[in-house]
């Protein structure tokens, strides 16, 4: 009988008229458990929690709060094998890359614990004789969370974790897809001590994403997913005046100098593009090579991909685990199907690939003679399907790197120093890397993209505070 998990309101584990049922995506004939899907008055109910639960909540001191969020962190801690290995079953993600998630998750609830402590106002002298200025930050309200599957707890962990160190009040809805792991976070913060109402989770499709976001009892919306759901929760956040933090798409280009390491080069473009099986909207998806190692990097990216194993999640000899489901499994066949038909030379891959048996397995995929008309340059794959452009020289691998809408992560191979600094100052993207693939990020900074990327303040360290606070200033006088 699989686990069946409720939803988180008011402090209790609420059932539903309905469940909906996950699967493994490495093998369909495994469920992984039944959820409670959550109604439009479930989600009023939690926002109502919520509201009355923030005016205590904002004012516990700052150490009760470091409290609770240090607890979580050690729990997830002491659980990383058994939360990656759920986190694997439903996701699809292997098993080290479940296991980096999870701990990454844990650092990031130690460092919000140290936040809750640390957050600083500045004061000034008033431009007045005799007035000080003292300029607060105070929590923004209830924050709805909106998260999607790719990385299913990591995601929910960088959001809640600052919105309850500055004193905000919590309501997470995952993707349906992976709601196992999500309600995993939900249940270590219960026996954290998180107080009723403070943290909730309401589980459900898109309509229960969508009545939190209508809902005026909701002060702001952060949400990680598509650019056109991110398009329709903007619509109808701003409109009522949510604050609004949107973490979206990316086409990260991946650049090779003429005088990069090739072997360290290669391997971040492997990594890069096709581990977390491209699941990422950091995902290395085109690689601009300089001409005169054009034809010799390809030849070493083909040999490397070859070599990679597509396989069960579990299975310790997988380097890449299957799609998350079978409607992503079209999805991103379709690219590859049509890819030729755009111009694209076909190098390597691409099939959907009919074992191991059940599950959504598609082979890593490289197209030749990028362009970027071709449809898999414009729009995100969100698949191991990888473009590779040829560049005549770096001012024109440059060119082709920020012809795109998004800009959230981008990479330069380089051994020089003039060329790595003239990458990084042309960037149109939000986060830049130099002989490091696009994908990987650190905690305590900024993490987020610009132009069809992102929307509103950036996520984590110096980020996340000016999202999940809101300033006060106070002109003081005798
Ligand atoms: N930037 C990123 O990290 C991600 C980008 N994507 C991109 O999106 C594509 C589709 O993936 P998908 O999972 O469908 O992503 P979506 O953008 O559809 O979903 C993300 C989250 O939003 C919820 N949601 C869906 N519709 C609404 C709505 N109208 N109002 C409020 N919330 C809503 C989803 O719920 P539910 O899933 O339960 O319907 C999920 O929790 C991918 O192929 C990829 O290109 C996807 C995931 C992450
Ligand atoms: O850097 C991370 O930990 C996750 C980034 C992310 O969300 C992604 O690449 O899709």
């Amino acid at each position: 009988m699989p686990q069946v998990r409720n939803n988180y309101i008011d402090g209790a584990w609420r059932s539903a008229e309905h469940f909906s049922e996950g699967r493994n995506p490495s093998d369909t004939t495994e469920v992984i458990g039944r959820f409670a899907m959550a109604t439009a008055s479930d989600v009023h109910d939690a926002v109502a929690a919520a509201r009355k639960a923030l005016g205590d909540w904002k004012e516990t001191s700052p150490q009760q709060r470091f409290d609770i969020l240090d607890r979580a962190a050690d729990a997830i801690a002491r659980r990383t094998q058994e939360l990656a290995t759920l986190l694997a079953r439903e996701e699809g993600k292997t098993l080290p890359e479940a296991v980096a998630e999870v701990t990454k998750a844990a650092h990031t609830f130690k460092y919000f614990a140290g936040e809750a402590v640390r957050l600083a106002g500045a004061s000034l002298r008033s431009v007045r004789k005799g007035v000080d200025v003292d300029v607060r930050r105070e929590a923004v309200g209830v924050v709805g969370l909106i998260t999607p599957w790719n990385f299913p707890f990591s995601i929910p962990a960088w959001k809640s974790a600052p919105a309850l160190a500055y004193g905000n009040c919590v309501i997470l809805k995952p993707s349906e897809l992976t709601n196992a792991i999500a309600w995993e976070l939900a249940s270590i913060l219960h026996e954290a001590g998180v107080p009723r109402g403070v943290f909730q989770m309401v589980m459900g499709g898109g309509d229960v994403g969508s009545a939190l976001v209508a809902d005026p009892g909701v002060d702001a919306i952060s949400f990680t997913g598509s650019g056109a759901v991110g398009g329709k929760i903007a619509a109808q956040a701003v409109v009522r005046g949510a604050k609004l933090q949107l973490e979206l798409g990316g086409k990260n280009p991946l650049v090779i100098a003429d005088d990069a390491d090739q072997d360290k080069a290669v391997d971040a473009a492997v990594r890069g593009a096709f581990y977390s099986t491209g699941q990422r909207c950091t995902a290395s998806s085109r690689i601009i090579v300089d001409a005169v190692v054009h034809d010799s990097f390809v030849e070493r990216l083909v040999e490397r991909t070859a070599k990679l194993r597509v396989g069960h999640a579990l299975d310790a000899t997988s380097d890449i685990g299957p799609l998350v489901s079978a409607a992503q499994l079209q999805r991103v066949s379709r690219y590859a199907e049509a890819a030729p038909y755009d111009g694209a030379h076909h190098a390597f891959g691409g099939r959907v690939l009919e074992a191991p048996a059940n599950g959504h397995y598609f082979e890593p995929a490289i197209f030749l003679d990028g362009d970027m008309r071709q449809s898999i340059n414009r729009e995100e794959v969100f698949g191991p399907i990888v473009s590779v452009f040829k560049a005549t020289d770096l001012d024109d691998a440059i060119r082709i790197a920020n012809a795109t809408e998004f800009g959230l992560s981008a990479g330069i191979f380089t051994g020089s120093h003039a060329k790595a600094r003239a990458f990084m100052r042309a960037s149109n993207s939000g986060m830049v890397m130099v002989n490091l693939p696009t994908v990987g990020s650190d905690y305590h900074v900024p993490f987020g993209g610009r132009g069809a990327s992102a929307y509103g303040p950036k996520e984590m360290g110096l980020g996340a505070v000016e999202f999940f606070t809101q300033t006060k200033t106070a002109y003081i006088a005798d």
